[in-house]
This record gives C-alpha cells, structure tokens and sequence, in this order.
C-alpha cells in the first residue's frame, strides 16, 4: 500500500499541497483531478521525491520514503514516467528500453550477468514495445521521434521497470486523437494486474470515467473528496471545481 500522511510544500507563503492523508490500496486506479493549479502535479513530485517535503510523509509497504532521493523511491517500487531528456537521446528506442529492463534486472553492472541475459532483455523489450506500438520504429534514434511516440517510449521505460505503483501524469497530453487510445489500452491491461497501484493524474472526464475505480479531487493544495468515481463526479466539489476550468472540461 502506499500512503501519504499529512503531506505538505509550502513554496514561500503559498502552501501548494496541504496535508493530504490518503491511502492507495494496490488493483486500484485513482484519478487525480482538480482545477489547473489545485496542486496534482506538485503531489505526485512530493511522492516521487522531485521535490522535498516541507511536513508529511510518503511510505510504500510500511517503509518511509520520505527522505530519500527520486533514484532510490524508483528501486522501492516507485514508478513515475522518466523524462526522455534524461535518456540517451542517440540511442535507438530498442536500446533505451532494454537498458530499463536491465536497470531493473541487475543493481550495478555484472558483466556476465549482462552477457548471459542478452536474449531475454531483448525479448523482454520487444514485447514491450508491441504493447506501446512501436516495434516498427526501435531502431530509430530517440531524438528523431516524433512527440507522440516519445509519449509511447516514456511509458514503455516505465513498464520496464515494473514498478510497483505506476504514476501517469497526463499520459495522452501532446498526443493525436489516433495515438491516444494505445496509451489508454495499456493502462487498460496495467489494471488487470490486481498487484499494481496506478495514480492517474487526468483532465479529460470521459477518460476519468472510464479508467478510474476511485477519485479524489484537490482543490487548493487540499484533499476535497474521495470515492467511487460516479459519486465523486456528481459531488457538488468537483462540479464547482471544474466550472473554474472551461466549459467543455466541466462535468455534466
Ligand atoms: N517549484 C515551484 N515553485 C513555486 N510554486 C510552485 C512550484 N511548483 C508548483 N508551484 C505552484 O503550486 C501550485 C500547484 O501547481 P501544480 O502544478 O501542482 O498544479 P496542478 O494541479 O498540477 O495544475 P495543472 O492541472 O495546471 O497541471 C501552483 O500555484 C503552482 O504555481
């Protein structure tokens, strides 16, 4: 289970996540939503540790996360989509991909290890990229690809990590109206794996609607409301909190 306690970042005066306590059980998807700025993007950096935080806590299986850097809460089972800029650009997407799954296979480098595995990292890495759509361009550098399919490559490297509890933070944004659903499918297939903790941070409500087995709503850095998704989406809270948003965002 991973748990936040009381977690809280003030930036100056300005308290962006205000002591949220809430508890996510793993073979759940929870959306995240909330008005631009209400502090979803901010939540998940305090649990992925890209940022400190000013009180709170995160734990995973009992174990406090808290102090420690985003590189060790990945090891503890953290999985947040990597920014490609972090990745090795002029590699292709076959080779990028097979280093997350050996980043996971292998904690430091053990030449043998290495050499023995070859063939299963490959095969482990082609079946990721046919899960994302993007067996026909593994051999295209990184950089060369287009916005959409670095989408794609992001959550191939998370589900090479195999992860514990996958976070997405706007997986289809950017992304074409043909692109989107290959993400939307394989968040699909992550769900049946009832081992999986998955925090989704989403606008679009039809997606909400669809994935989500529980919502929670921050408005103002503040835990709102929590619950089954028709429930939540009907609550007075949400239908407010998204008048603030557009028209065509606010839930009917
Ligand atoms: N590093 C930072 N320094 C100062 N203020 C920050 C920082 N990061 C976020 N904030 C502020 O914290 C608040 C929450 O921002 P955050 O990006 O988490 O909101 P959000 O709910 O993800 O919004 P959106 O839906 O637009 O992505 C905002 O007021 C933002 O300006």
């Amino acid at each position: 289970m991973l748990q936040t306690q009381d977690l809280t970042i003030r930036f100056g005066g300005h308290v962006a996540v205000n002591a949220v306590t809430c508890a996510f059980e793993p073979g759940t998807l929870t959306a995240i939503v909330g008005p631009n700025g209400a502090g979803k993007t901010t939540y998940f950096n305090l649990i992925s540790g890209q940022l400190k935080v000013s009180a709170g806590s995160v734990q995973l299986d009992g174990r406090d996360l808290s102090n420690l850097p985003p590189s060790a809460r990945t090891k503890a089972g953290l999985g947040r989509a990597f920014q490609l800029t972090n990745l090795f650009p002029n590699l292709s997407v076959l080779e990028n991909v097979r280093l997350a799954v050996q980043a996971r296979l292998h904690d430091g480098l053990n030449l043998w290890s290495i050499w023995s595995d070859q063939r299963e990292l490959t095969r482990r890495a082609h079946e990721i990229l046919e899960s994302v759509a993007l067996a026909d361009k593994q051999h295209m550098t990184v950089a060369s690809l287009p916005h959409g399919d670095q989408r794609k490559l992001e959550v191939a490297l998370l589900m090479a990590l195999d992860p514990k509890v996958y976070m997405f933070d706007e997986p289809t944004a950017g992304m074409s109206h043909d692109e989107a659903p290959v993400i939307l499918n394989l968040i699909r297939q992550l769900k049946q794996d009832k081992t999986k903790i998955i925090l989704l941070v989403e606008h679009k409500m039809d997606v909400v609607r669809e994935l989500a087995d529980r919502i929670i709503v921050l408005t103002n850095g503040s835990l709102v409301a929590d619950g089954e998704p028709a429930e939540v989406i009907a609550s007075p809270v949400v239908q407010e909190a998204y008048l603030g948003v557009t028209n065509e965002e606010a839930v009917s």
